[in-house]
């Protein structure tokens, strides 16, 4: 008797791959009609009534019984607690991770600049970090204290003034990692809340959530639809929605890890995407006996499953050349190169949010603790989007100082194109400035 396929195998030569293959792309995390709808009514609900729309929605989808705001914030001597009390290996490890994060993050930071033209004229870039910005920590379908880390530690390298955090506690259920991570990074106020609520309030402002210029950070649908509802209220950073894997492989690297390289972004999520693509075939009927063998020692097999059958895929391809360009056709959030050679099939490779190179490096390790940011673009947004990173805290203005010789020799210029609009003043403007 068939059982449901745990992943589709689809071959490039096939005559309905693209089609097939499309389908498996397909997702958009914000374009549900339905989910749009729900969302919109959300963020009105929050711009009109404030805390007490918060309170109402975060009670009704993390299932609590919150009767103030007070309840559902979280102070500083709270996540100090949090972060004295943990284990030291957790605490170790939190320190391991967010040391690699900011130092990798400095190098990302830009100076400001400025020149000097021959008649004395001064024009230049000057770069200023955000005022107060709200960071999203995802918190429905697990905890993530390394998401806090990875926006939180480039905000402070970026100078950012005031950092707010909002992170939902289904249930009522406080992750000590999360709010020990919150400590150590400097993130300086904390509220329990989640999905689209949070993300109204720190765009509009509550009585007692403050209103905040930029809005990072992963999270769901809800959370994703929410994001580009606010844009233009404040700033976002990304469509960061659920994870997705690309792993090429050479055949050479052991199945079993392939197989857990797949399953490890597939248990975030029944939308988060795996998908390996090869030109051996037997090496892919190999992965896919260690996933049918692997799949029930997982804790989170019911997600896996669900995401494997959803949207997962094992691909074969002709050569390296046809997967260089499926990679550059899905655009994946993580790009793992399982190959002999994978700076050289790097080089070819123009969309993609992280690339992990080589068989020893198991896309989990940017996840934590190699330094790059793990809040990454997904649903093929690679195309056009970049990691979190310093630059997504900062603003930049740009500076113009004439002399008087400067502003003869433009205002001629400016005085010509601005008759040519029709633009009188801005012409007299200029003009008033020339050399007689
Ligand atoms: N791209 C990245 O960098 C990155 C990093 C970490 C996690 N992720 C992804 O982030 C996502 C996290 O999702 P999550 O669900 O675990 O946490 P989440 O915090 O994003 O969402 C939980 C919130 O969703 C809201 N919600 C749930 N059901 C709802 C409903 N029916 N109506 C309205 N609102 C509802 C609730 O308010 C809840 O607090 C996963 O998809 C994961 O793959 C991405
Ligand atoms: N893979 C996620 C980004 O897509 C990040 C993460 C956090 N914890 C585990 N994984
Ligand atoms: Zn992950």
């Amino acid at each position: 008797m068939s059982q449901m396929t745990t992943i589709a195998r689809l071959a490039t030569r096939d005559t309905d791959f693209d089609t097939r293959l499309a389908s498996l792309l397909a997702w958009e995390g914000v374009s549900d009609h339905e989910i749009g709808s729900r969302v919109a009514e959300i963020i009105a609900a929050v711009r009109q009534r404030g805390d007490d729309a918060v309170i109402e929605y975060t009670n009704r989808f993390d299932r609590l019984s919150a009767t103030a705001m007070s309840e559902l914030t979280i102070g500083a001597e709270r996540l100090e607690a949090a972060f004295a009390n943990v284990p030291t290996e957790q605490r170790e490890a939190l320190q391991h991770a967010a040391e690699r994060i900011r130092l990798y993050h400095e190098r990302q930071k830009p100076e400001s600049w400025q020149y000097s033209e021959p008649d004395g004229t001064v024009l230049g870039q000057k770069v200023t970090a955000l005022d107060r910005v709200g960071i999203y920590v995802p918190g429905g379908k697990a905890a993530y204290p390394s998401s806090v880390l990875m926006n939180a530690v480039p905000a402070h390298v970026a100078g950012v003034r005031e950092i707010v955090m909002v992170v939902p506690t289904p249930d009522g259920i406080v992750n000590e990692l999360v709010l020990a991570a919150a400590h150590l990074a400097g993130v300086d106020r904390v509220f329990a809340l989640g999905g689209a609520q949070a993300v109204a309030a720190l765009a509009y402002g509550t009585q007692s959530v403050p209103r905040v210029d930029k809005i990072v950070g992963p999270g769901n649908i809800y959370v994703a639809t929410a994001k580009r509802a606010v844009f233009g209220q404040v700033g976002i950073d990304m469509i960061a929605g659920p994870s997705e894997i690309l792993v090429v492989s050479d055949g050479g690297t052991d199945p079993d890890w392939l197989a857990m390289d797949l399953f490890s972004q597939a248990e975030h999520d029944e939308d988060a995407q795996a998908i390996l693509v090869s030109w051996d075939a037997e090496h892919l009927a190999a992965v896919e006996a260690s996933i049918e063998r692997l799949l029930p020692t997982l804790e989170r097999e019911a997600i896996v499953r669900e995401s494997l059958a959803r949207r997962g895929a094992l691909i074969l391809c002709e050569g390296p050349e046809q997967a260089v360009e499926l990679i550059n056709r899905i655009a994946p959030e993580h790009l793992e190169l399982s190959v002999e050679a994978p700076q050289a099939m790097a080089e070819g490779v123009r969309h993609a949010g992280a690339i992990f190179m080589g068989r020893y490096t198991a896309e989990v390790l940017g996840d934590y603790c190699a330094g790059p940011n793990h809040v990454l673009p997904t649903s093929g947004t690679a195309r056009f989007s970049s990691p979190l990173g310093v630059y997504d805290f900062q603003k930049r203005s740009s500076l113009i100082q004439c002399s008087p010789e400067g502003a003869d020799t433009l205002g001629r210029t400016a005085s010509v194109l601005a008759r040519g609009e029709s633009l009188t003043a801005h012409a007299r403007s200029a003009e008033n400035r020339l050399k007689r």
